[in-house]
């Protein structure tokens, strides 16, 4: 049996011209574990991904497989097995549902191979569009997908990069509940044999699929644990009422038994 895949972080830092977006994190996320990252807006979740898969400089080490992310093009990256996606789908509305996997694919093939025609679907793009559930809609126009359809292909393109780590920015925003739930069951499918980092603000949606949550604020990290051991936090707490003074809503103080509309009613 191979050993069990970690991306360890440790002290890693974004510094936009002196302010820290990403202030010092270390952080171990493990394969088979669906890690949640939480926290209110603007505590550098985004930039801590964008770092590691090279979009944005940080210091530090992000150690996946022997290799320190934070010193490798975003390329070298992707063919290291570190894939994400980003809070808006970018897939190619023109092509295909097949056509975008089997672009996605091409980042292992050599350029000469790219020109050639294919015979038929690879079995690893029908492996794909079968975990994805998209096999009936592989000839469609991805343009034509429902929302949720989209985000599932993203994440059929991350599977036949054959990521070993999936960084997922905000997957189930916009989503119906149907949708919710189908991804949560997508995620544990593929999650078995991947590390999975979610970035999420839908707090049922965390409760109901993290087995990891790490909080973050300021740009460091500020708990991590269970949903349950994060909510019963008072540093979680204190953040998540400061913020809420602003624009947190119900839902985000939920994590952390903040949703206080019940007991007002009761009241
Ligand atoms: N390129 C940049 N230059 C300067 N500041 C930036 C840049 N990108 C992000 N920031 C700032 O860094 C901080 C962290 O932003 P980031 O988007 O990582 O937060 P987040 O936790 O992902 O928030 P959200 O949940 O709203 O997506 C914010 O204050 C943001 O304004």
């Amino acid at each position: 049996m191979s050993a069990v895949d970690q991306l360890v972080l440790s002290g890693v830092t974004v510094d936009f011209d002196g302010f820290k977006a990403v202030d010092g994190v270390d952080l171990t996320m493990t394969q088979g574990v669906l890690n949640f990252l939480i926290g209110p807006n603007g505590a550098g979740k985004t930039t801590l991904v964008d770092a590691v898969t090279g979009l944005v400089d940080g210091t530090g080490t992000a150690t996946f497989r022997g290799a320190d992310l934070l010193t490798m093009k975003s390329h070298k990256i992707v063919r290291h097995g570190v894939g994400r996606t980003f809070q808006t789908a970018t897939v190619f509305e023109e092509l295909s549902v097949l056509q975008n996997l089997d672009i996605a694919g091409g980042v292992h093939r050599k350029a000469w191979r790219l020109a050639l025609p294919r015979r038929g679907v690879p079995d690893y793009v029908a492996s794909a569009l079968d975990t994805i559930g998209l096999t009936h809609l592989a000839d469609t126009p991805a343009g034509y997908l429902a929302h949720g359809q989209k985000q599932w292909l993203e994440i059929g393109m991350l599977l036949v990069q054959d990521a070993s780590v999936m960084l997922l920015d905000e997957p189930v925003a916009g989503m119906s509940a149907e949708e919710r739930d189908a991804t949560g069951d997508l995620l544990r499918r593929v999650g078995a044999d991947r590390t999975i980092v979610v970035i999420e603000h839908d707090m049922d949606f965390v409760r109901n699929y993290a087995d990891h949550v790490t909080v973050m604020h300021a740009g460091k990290v500020l708990a991590e644990g269970t949903v349950t051991e994060v909510q019963a936090d008072p540093r979680v707490q204190e953040v998540y009422l400061g913020h809420a003074a602003a624009v947190a809503t119900q839902e985000e103080l939920a994590v952390v038994g903040l949703a206080v509309e019940d007991e007002e009613e009761a009241s």
